[in-house]
């Protein structure tokens, strides 16, 4: 039984990409156990505030983002930091040399029904010498370092990789550390079974219309095969599935708000998933563009995202 600690001592990371992990995960842990409290504790409910997106907060939300951001500033290797919850970027220690991404909680949505939640992070090198400017954050997911997130459901599960393959770490929670579970993950090269919330069907483009339309014919349709359907309703738990079962996922572009062609973060959730998905052998697009090629243009940017079993993101990505 590894722990986290003695995985990422064999794992040829830096001394301080180690410690970046490992602060990270740890206050993964605290957020974890904030969250079993739920209604007890009184953190439920909307915080009464909208994040520079425009979305309304949830106390979780707040209350997650703060952990991560102290402990973050606090440690020597951090740089700077980026989150889905603040304005802008919050620079750290001027000799770290590490700049860090993260939705604080994904899926929040998903609290007041008890339902999965997750912390997605993304860590980049610090470029230039000076003190980090949003500039800094602005590089295409290629360049990232380690992606991952920490799964709050049954059981509180850590996934993540530094560019040598994906792997699984449950929370024991006696000990309160992370125990290596499953190594090496790949995800299957075919699947049958889609996650895409179909609501916005009528918003999609025609191409994406009719790609859904022939998974739903299934059997009788030009597939042939009958597809399943699954949507979690945050990001981390529907990644989860697919790295656990296989799977494709599409949050798609759409015409709803003109202001949003995709609802998805490129620095929170589609560049550290998409590094995952690629470590595990899948594929990650927007409809058109690797998404790890990406060269961001503003840290809140949000993108299209179709990632999953690489033959059929092909199979999506050719209507
Ligand atoms: O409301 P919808 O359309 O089901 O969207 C769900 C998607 O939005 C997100 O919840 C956005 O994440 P946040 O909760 O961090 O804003 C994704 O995790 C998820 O895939
Ligand atoms: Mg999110
Ligand atoms: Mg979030």
């Amino acid at each position: 039984m590894q722990s986290l600690s003695q995985f990422l001592a064999s794992d040829a990371s830096s001394a301080s990409l180690q410690e970046v992990l490992l602060v990270t995960t740890q206050t993964c842990i605290d957020i974890s156990s904030a969250l079993k409290k739920g209604s007890l504790a009184g953190i439920l409910g909307m915080a009464g505030n909208e994040n520079v997106q425009g979305e309304e907060q949830k106390k979780l939300d707040v209350i997650s983002n703060n952990m991560l951001k102290s402990a973050l500033l606090a440690s020597p290797a951090v740089r700077a930091i980026a989150s889905e919850e603040e304005d802008d970027i919050v620079p750290a220690n001027t000799d770290g040399e590490y700049l860090i991404a993260f939705d604080p909680l994904d899926g929040s949505s998903n609290i007041d029904i008890n339902s999965m939640v997750g912390t997605i992070f993304s860590i980049y090198h610090q470029v230039g010498s000076e003190p980090a400017t949003e500039a800094d954050f602005l590089q295409p997911g290629k360049n990232q370092v380690a992606a991952g997130y920490v799964l709050y459901g049954p059981s509180t599960m850590l996934v993540f990789t530094t560019g040598n393959g994906v792997n699984m770490f449950t929370l024991d929670v006696e000990q309160g550390e992370f125990i290596l579970t499953r190594e090496n993950v790949k995800v299957d090269n075919e699947t049958q079974e889609f996650a895409i919330n179909m609501s916005n069907q009528r918003f999609w483009s025609e191409a994406m219309q009719n790609y859904v339309n022939d998974l739903v014919a299934g059997k009788d349709g030009p597939r042939a095969k009958n597809f399943n359907m699954r949507w979690v309703a945050a990001m981390v738990g529907d990644v989860h599935r697919i790295l656990c079962r296989g799977g494709i996922f599409i949050y798609p572009w759409d015409k709803k708000d003109p202001n949003k062609p995709g609802k998805l973060r490129l620095m929170y959730e589609a560049n550290p998933m998409g590094m995952l998905l690629e470590q595990a052998g899948g594929k990650a697009f927007t409809h058109t563009d690797r998404i790890l090629d990406i060269q961001p243009e503003g840290i809140h940017q949000r993108v299209a995202v179709v990632l999953g079993a690489a033959n059929e993101v092909d199979k999506c990505l050719s209507y």
